[in-house]
């Protein structure tokens, strides 16, 4: 398996082809269905409302949070309860001043501008849309060098909802152009047990309350992932049992998948063994751990880390990766003692 790729993994929280052609159906068509994220709910159903009591087009908007917990969703949600058609496109694919211009001039009064990514922008790009966010304009350069031209041309109203995964990434200027900021959060398991009962309903399958806590326990915080992992589910259910899914279904089905109870898939589990049975549990170089799993050191960065740091697993210090007591429990591992035969292991552990 490629794991450079990490759409790979069945706990990408990006989506893959498969995602994209089913999410469709199962995205939450109104504020009243959306699960979780209670604050930006009532937040924006505020927001909302005020826009649509007054008869004008509502705020900007900028959603910052991972891959897969909703932004999406809640764009299309924010055109669905105004009543406004929605455009949706992504700072990559705008590379040119030229290319948003494009997309302004041709938007209808009150559309919604889902503009994903927004952080990914090009730098004319992102100053055009300054001045096309707050006085609803945009100046279009025609020609070039000295005779270059000017051109301002007025826009209708309209609502920018801006997707990050980095707000800090974004230019206080353009953060500060946005009328509310809502923050996405992981979802609770509990939450996610919610998500993947609306989502067997949609897709007809049979799931008892302790199968849909067996996958949202193993769904990362995410609900693209609960999503994917019910079908996975599913598919088992259907050719290996009687259709309906069980808490035993559930585990064994995602065992075949190697998702374990926590949600670490084979490249979670083999950077944690690595570190706590090579290195004692650390510290140890990122470069080191790379190297005895067998990947490159941008992949255990960035695909296997960032949620190893976030369940509490693995520590990132000055002096290298640090295993957490939590990480020998979770693989049935015990510790080495203090001045023990382990490589330095309860010192590596705590010294750091
Ligand atoms: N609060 C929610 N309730 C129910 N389903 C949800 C919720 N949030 C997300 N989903 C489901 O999860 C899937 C992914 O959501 P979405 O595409 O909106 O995520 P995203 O944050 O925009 O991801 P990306 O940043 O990768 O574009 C969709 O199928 C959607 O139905």
């Amino acid at each position: 398996m490629n794991w450079d790729d990490d759409t790979d993994r069945i706990v990408a929280p990006a989506a893959d082809g498969e995602d994209t052609a089913v999410e469709a159906a199962l995205r939450p068509k109104d504020l009243g269905e959306f699960v979780g994220q209670e604050k930006v709910r009532q937040q924006l159903d505020l927001v909302l409302k005020a826009a649509r009591q007054r008869g004008a087009t509502a705020d900007h908007v900028l959603l910052s949070g991972a891959p897969g917990l909703g932004k999406t969703t809640l764009s299309m949600i924010i055109a669905a309860e105004m009543g406004a058609p929605i455009r949706i496109t992504s700072g990559p694919a705008i590379q040119h001043a030229g290319d948003l211009a494009a997309i302004l001039s041709s938007l209808q009064e009150g559309e919604v501008l889902f503009l994903d990514e927004i952080h990914r922008m090009s730098r004319p790009a992102e100053e055009m849309l300054y001045m096309a966010m707050e006085d609803f304009r945009v100046d279009v350069i025609v020609g070039k060098g000295p005779g270059a031209t000017a051109i301002p041309l007025e826009l209708p109203p309209f609502t920018l909802v801006g997707a990050t995964t980095r707000a800090g990434l974004l230019p206080p200027p353009l953060r500060d152009r946005f009328g509310f900021t809502g923050h996405m959060e992981f979802y609770a398991p509990e939450e996610l047990e919610r998500v993947i009962h609306r989502s067997a309903g949609l897709l007809d399958v049979e799931i008892d309350p302790a199968g849909a806590a067996e996958i949202a326990g193993r769904s990362r915080g995410t609900p693209r992932i609960a999503n994917r992992l019910l079908r996975r589910v599913r598919d088992y259910a259907q050719v290996r049992a009687d259709g309906v899914i069980t808490r035993e279904v559930a585990a064994t089905a995602l065992q075949v998948y190697e998702v374990d109870g926590r949600g670490l898939d084979r490249l979670d589990r083999a950077v944690l063994e690595a570190l706590l049975k090579l290195f004692g549990g650390g510290p140890v170089g990122l470069s080191t751990l790379a190297v005895a799993v067998g990947e490159e050191r941008e992949t255990v960065e960035e695909v296997a880390e960032p949620f190893l740091v976030r369940e509490g697993l693995l520590a990132r210090t000055p002096r290298g990766r640090v295993a957490t007591p939590a990480a020998w429990a979770h693989l049935g591992l015990v510790p080495p003692q203090h001045g023990g035969t382990g490589s330095g292991g309860q010192q590596g552990l705590f010294g750091v």
